[in-house]
């Protein structure tokens, strides 16, 4: 099974490294092109697979082509691949707010093509992704992607009309989880804690109690109730946050996020 990235970034680099290390294919059978050679030389050290500087070759020689440049040099990448990309091979789009009828549009709807929404976690193979098929897709495909996306964190099969609240949660929510450590870590300071171990613990705990909900499948609700205990220090906690609307404000920003995605999509 050849794969091949178009745009070899951080995305790119982060997949690659994750099919590579898991043994979904070997380093043989991955290339990727890019414009710049800093990205190109970047890539090959953190994967060991070949880069190239054509677009085209990269698309003929691989059974999966994966579209990891933005959003913005996606139109000119399609207009150089038509022709190149038939139903012979499974193409794959991270860029977010493409719309799946912009593939098909520019490629013709013979083609299979599965649309991503991915998250940067998948740098330490502990992403969120979601996908939607498109086009002549199968259920093979589908598959294939699931098992590609699953060497760099947990992937679900969406229809194309949640992939936008999907970016707003899982897309965008890094940068969400990033605050609220931050915003945790400066409480642990301002109470008279070293810089670095309150980050460290605040990062810790977030880690933590998202593993917890993970693993025991419980509630998060039941899980928050374990550590409350009456007229103790965590229900003293909890009340300041409800004061400040911590969750009604977690929910705009899901909210927002996804009206912008939507926004972005018709632009395309
Ligand atoms: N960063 C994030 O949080 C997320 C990003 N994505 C999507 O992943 C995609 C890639 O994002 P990153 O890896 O963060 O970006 P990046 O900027 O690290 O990588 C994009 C690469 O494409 C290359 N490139 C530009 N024009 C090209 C062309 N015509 N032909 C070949 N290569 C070209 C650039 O030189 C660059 O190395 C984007 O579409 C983005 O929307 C999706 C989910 C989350
Ligand atoms: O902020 C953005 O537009 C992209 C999409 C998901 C994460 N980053």
């Amino acid at each position: 099974m050849k794969v091949g990235f178009i745009g070899a970034g951080r995305m790119a680099t982060a997949l690659a490294g994750g099919l590579i290390s898991s043994g979904f294919t070997s380093a043989d059978n991955v290339c990727a092109s890019d414009t710049y050679e800093s990205a190109r030389e970047k890539f090959n050290q953190e994967t060991g697979a070949d880069t190239l500087t054509s677009n085209i070759t990269v698309a003929e020689q691989s059974d999966i082509v994966i579209l990891a440049v933005k959003p913005q040099q996606l139109p000119g990448v399609l207009q150089e691949l038509k022709g190149t990309i038939t139903h012979k091979q499974l193409l794959v789009s991270i860029a977010a707010g493409s719309p799946l009828a912009l593939f098909l549009e520019t490629l013709g709807d013979s083609i299979r093509v599965i649309r991503v929404m991915p998250n940067t976690p998948c740098l330490v193979k502990q992403g969120a992704s979601a996908f939607a098929r498109g086009g002549k897709a199968t259920e093979d495909d589908a598959s294939l992607v699931d098992s590609l996306l699953s060497t760099v964190g947990i992937a679900v099969e969406v229809p194309e009309s949640q992939l936008d609240a999907v970016t707003g949660l899982s897309g965008s929510g890094p940068a969400y989880v990033y605050q609220i450590i931050e915003a945790l870590s400066d409480g642990g300071v301002r109470m008279g804690l070293p810089r670095h171990i309150a980050t460290q613990l605040a990062a810790q705990t977030v880690k933590g109690a998202a593993e917890m909900v993970l693993e025991t499948g419980e509630h998060p609700g039941a899980l928050k109730d374990a550590v409350t205990s009456p007229g103790g220090t965590t229900i003293a906690g909890i009340h300041a946050l409800e004061s400040g609307g911590l969750r009604s404000s977690l929910m705009n920003a899901v909210a927002a996020a996804t009206q912008r995605s939507i926004e972005l999509g018709k632009k395309s």
